[in-house]
């Protein structure tokens, strides 16, 4: 579903991805790891064709720097860091934008794109906050709308970037089991950044983890997410413990004076 072959993207004259190799089967949950400024949202923006980028990129049939954006969004959808809300539009009126690359040209939503809506509102738990301007909600409520306006559009492909950071610990399960299930019954393909190295090994079978712009490691969970490579990357402190679900990554606190 998604290939590339030394994806790199330059801001000045930096290399901020400087060669990617990457492919992703179709229906796969890819998580996507790495310290700060490793370079994984530049690498969701660069698949979802929105900055420019130069090496072979493939997603779906389409090389996302020349596809359309319509073309791109009925593939592809970002549900990204910081999202940006206009005002005065509702909680109903943000997620219903997701449907745009679906409705005709100059045409106005069915009631089929209303049925779209009406469900992933009663998947996420978003009832209560529909009629809601979309500026007045909290950063975890706003988070969950921001994944439901992403699923709206219906796409092949779902990159998350940071997709739980401001969720509690239910509503980090419950976004994060609504996207699996999609991935199941649909055949969705997720892209996951995330800094949650235990949830992003429970969800993804695969993780690919990047530093300076590089990939430093591909493998399952259990091959990647391993306390000498963790104390190597993100210079942390950390025990992994070996579970069912996937390895455990516990921070350890220094030693006290
Ligand atoms: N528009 C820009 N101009 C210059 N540098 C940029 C720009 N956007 C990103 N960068 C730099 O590119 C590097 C990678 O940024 P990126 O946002 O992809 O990292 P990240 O892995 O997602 O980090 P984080 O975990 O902090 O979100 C960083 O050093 C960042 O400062």
């Amino acid at each position: 579903m998604i290939s590339c072959r030394g994806l790199r993207v330059d801001r000045g004259s930096t290399p901020v991805l400087a060669g990617v190799d990457l492919d992703v089967d179709d229906g796969e949950w890819l998580a996507i790891v790495g310290p700060n400024g490793a370079g994984k949202t530049t690498l969701l923006h660069a698949l979802a064709g929105l900055i420019p980028a130069s090496g072979e990129i493939r997603v779906g049939d389409h090389d996302p720097g020349r596809a359309s954006r319509r073309l791109m969004s009925r593939t592809v959808a970002l549900m990204p860091q910081r999202p940006v809300v206009p005002d005065g539009v509702t909680v109903r009126d943000l997620i219903t934008l997701g449907r745009t690359p679906h409705l005709p040209r100059f045409g106005v939503g069915s009631a089929d794109d209303r049925t779209v809506v009406d469900d992933l509102v009663d998947r996420l738990g978003l009832g209560a906050l529909v009629s809601r301007p979309a500026t007045a909600l909290s950063g975890g409520e706003l988070q969950r709308v921001v994944l439901a306006r992403a699923l709206a559009q219906q796409p092949r492909v779902l990159l998350l970037d940071e997709p739980t950071s401001a969720l509690d610990i239910g509503h980090q399960q419950q976004v994060l089991d609504l996207v699996q299930s999609l991935r199941i019954s649909d055949g969705l393909t997720v892209v996951a950044a995330m800094h949650d190295l235990t949830l992003a090994g429970q969800y993804g079978r695969r993780i690919v983890m990047l530093d300076g712009g590089a990939v430093v490691a591909d493998g399952t969970p259990e091959e990647v997410l391993t306390a000498d490579r963790i104390a190597d990357v993100y210079g942390a402190r950390v025990e992994v413990l070996d579970r069912p679900g996937g390895p455990v990554v516990l921070p350890l606190a220094g030693g006290r004076p």
